[in-house]
């Protein structure tokens, strides 16, 4: 076997953490070597990243912590397999540019079911023959961000093909604030959260007489783990950071 890949993880106890955990059990290519936790001092998270070396950083954290654990990443040289979502595109831009100069690959990516890159993927070929369209994201209730950061992918991958035209009635109202859910481009995004639920997502297309809706379901958090175990294994050969497990499919 070729030299095994060193795995530490961020947010190890979390619901995806113990999952990751759990998979990197089963593969014999691939070495946990323990939780990485940042809020301690700068001395603290050193001493942690000392004792265990690793090749890869995998991140389920939270929107507050991301940004700072992908800046640690690229000081120390470690490959980042980030599943956390809530960067903001202009943190998205300038981490990739400092990624790209300093040579150093990983991947972030809002979904690692391939389902669901297979769902925004079969969105973004139906919006460009059916622009009128809405996504329904649908989550457990312990999820922070809204809307899901697999609903702002997709958005932005029907968004650039999609004819850019103002949806719905031009004189429609809302006479509850929010009814018509949040506008991206001139379509809606529509947030649901509920306890039962995992991961889900629909996406609604309308033309005249006809309908198409195209929906994923994520039922347990398992249906992640082959995207991420694929993801640990390709930075370890990328140069620069990317946004989006297509990009490793494709
Ligand atoms: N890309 C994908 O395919 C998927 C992405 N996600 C995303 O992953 C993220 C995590 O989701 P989920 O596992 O459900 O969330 P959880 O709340 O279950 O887990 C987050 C974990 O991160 C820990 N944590 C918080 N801050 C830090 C820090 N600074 N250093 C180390 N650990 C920290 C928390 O610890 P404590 O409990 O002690 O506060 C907690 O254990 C979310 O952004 C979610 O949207 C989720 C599923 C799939
Ligand atoms: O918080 C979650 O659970 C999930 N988060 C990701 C997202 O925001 O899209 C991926 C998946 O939907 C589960």
């Amino acid at each position: 076997m070729d030299k095994q890949i060193r795995v530490a993880v961020a947010g190890a106890h979390g619901r995806m953490g113990q999952e990751v955990v759990r998979m990197l059990g089963q593969d014999a290519e691939l070495v946990y070597t323990g939780a990485l936790d940042t809020r301690g001092d700068d001395e603290a998270v050193r001493r942690q990243l000392d004792e265990m070396r690793p090749d890869v950083l995998v991140d389920f954290t939270t929107p507050h912590s991301v940004y700072r654990h992908l800046e640690l990443c690229l000081n120390h040289g470690i490959r980042p397999v980030v599943g956390t979502t809530g960067l903001t595109p202009e943190q998205l831009q300038e981490l990739t540019a400092r990624y790209r100069e300093a040579g150093l690959g990983g991947i972030i990516a809002p979904n690692f079911a391939i389902g669901a890159i297979l769902l925004m993927k079969f969105a973004a070929m139906a919006a460009k023959y059916m622009p009128h369209v809405e996504i329904i994201e649908l989550h457990h209730d312990r999820k922070l961000d809204a809307p899901s950061g697999t609903a702002l992918k997709t958005a932005e991958m029907i968004a650039a093909v999609r004819e850019e035209i103002k949806q719905g009635h031009p004189e429609e109202a809302e006479s509850i604030p929010g009814a018509r859910g949040a506008e991206y481009h001139g379509f809606r995004i529509h947030s649901v959260r509920l306890p039962g639920l995992v991961a889900h997502q629909e996406v609604l297309f309308g033309a005249t007489g006809q309908t198409l809706s195209i929906r994923h379901d994520s039922i347990n958090r398992e249906s992640f783990m082959p995207g991420v175990n694929m993801a640990i294994k390709a930075v370890m050969n990328l140069g620069e950071l990317i946004y989006g497990l297509e990009h490793l499919i494709d």
